[in-house]
């Protein structure tokens, strides 16, 4: 592919096979979630989340979506148990949405799209950085929540409101003290499988952790998401909507359920 990847007719998810031929691998993502075909496992623990607001460090447009970046360096910003061994350290959020509301996340449930997800990355701190992490097959555990539409949400709109400054592709400005715990659901029963990530390199590396229960955003605050611009300063402008890759073949892996 002579160009970038991208989510476009002629770059998007149905091309990316040709430069990222894992893309028909066996354990890519997302998936539509069936609960109906989910098994509950007793042995999974809960989630255990902690995150230090100050190791919150800047945020950036990178063209395919923005992402908050944390400092990696120590373990003050974790992921303990739930379906993992170890500790996986918190290196980055972002989001997948839709030009409208109707559409948007890259898991589905039982059918249901919904207008986003956001996406929390970590990496298994017994390999020596994230980019030795995302090559190995538990070296990523994800958590995705869900949006849906409903009151404004107060901490999503702290990240909104820093949009000005990243409109477009290469943009980053500061973003200091948000703790990224303020997006989870209050409960946090999860469905688990192994995985991929959503985007090229489309690594087959990544644990997903999948909350039943989404947090509210507002039609206002949706319409904030799609002000974003795929494209970069003094090129044709792109609105960034449609960031996500639709669902792919279960290929026979098992899906649990911590809760049921
Ligand atoms: N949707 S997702 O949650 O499955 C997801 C999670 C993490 C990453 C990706 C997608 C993609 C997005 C752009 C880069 C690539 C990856 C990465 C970043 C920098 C690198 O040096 C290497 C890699 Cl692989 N980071
Ligand atoms: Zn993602």
């Amino acid at each position: 592919m002579a160009h970038a990847w991208g989510y476009a007719a002629n770059n998007g998810p149905d091309k990316w096979v040709s430069n990222f031929p894992i893309a028909d691998g066996p354990r890519q993502s997302p998936i539509d979630i069936l609960p109906g075909g989910a098994s509950y496992d007793s042995g999974l623990k809960p989630l255990r989340l902690k995150y230090d607001p100050s190791n919150c460090l800047e945020i950036l447009n990178n063209g395919h979506s923005f992402q908050v970046t944390f400092a990696d360096d120590s373990d003050s910003s974790t992921l303990k148990e739930g379906p993992i061994s170890g500790v996986y350290r918190l290196k980055q959020f972002h989001f997948h949405w839709g030009a409208s509301d109707d559409k948007g996340s890259e898991h589905t449930v039982a059918g249901t799209k919904y207008p986003a997800e956001l996406h929390l990355v970590h990496w298994n701190t017994k390999y020596p950085s994230f980019g030795e992490a995302a090559s190995k097959p538990d070296g990523l555990a994800v958590v995705g929540v869900f949006l849906k539409i409903g009151d404004a949400n107060p901490s999503l709109q702290k990240v909104l409101d820093a949009f000005n400054d990243i409109r477009a592709k290469g943009k980053q400005t500061s973003f200091a003290d948000f703790d990224p715990s303020t997006l989870l659901p209050g409960c946090l029963d999860y469905w688990t499988y192994d995985g991929s990530l959503t985007t090229p390199p489309l690594l087959e590396s990544v644990t997903w952790i999948v909350c039943k229960q989404p947090i509210s955003v507002s039609c206002q605050q949706m319409a904030k998401f799609r002000s974003l611009l795929f494209s970069a300063e003094g090129e044709p402008e792109c609105c960034m909507v449609d960031n996500y890759r639709p669902p792919q073949p279960l290929k026979g892996r098992p899906v649990r359920a911590s809760f049921q």
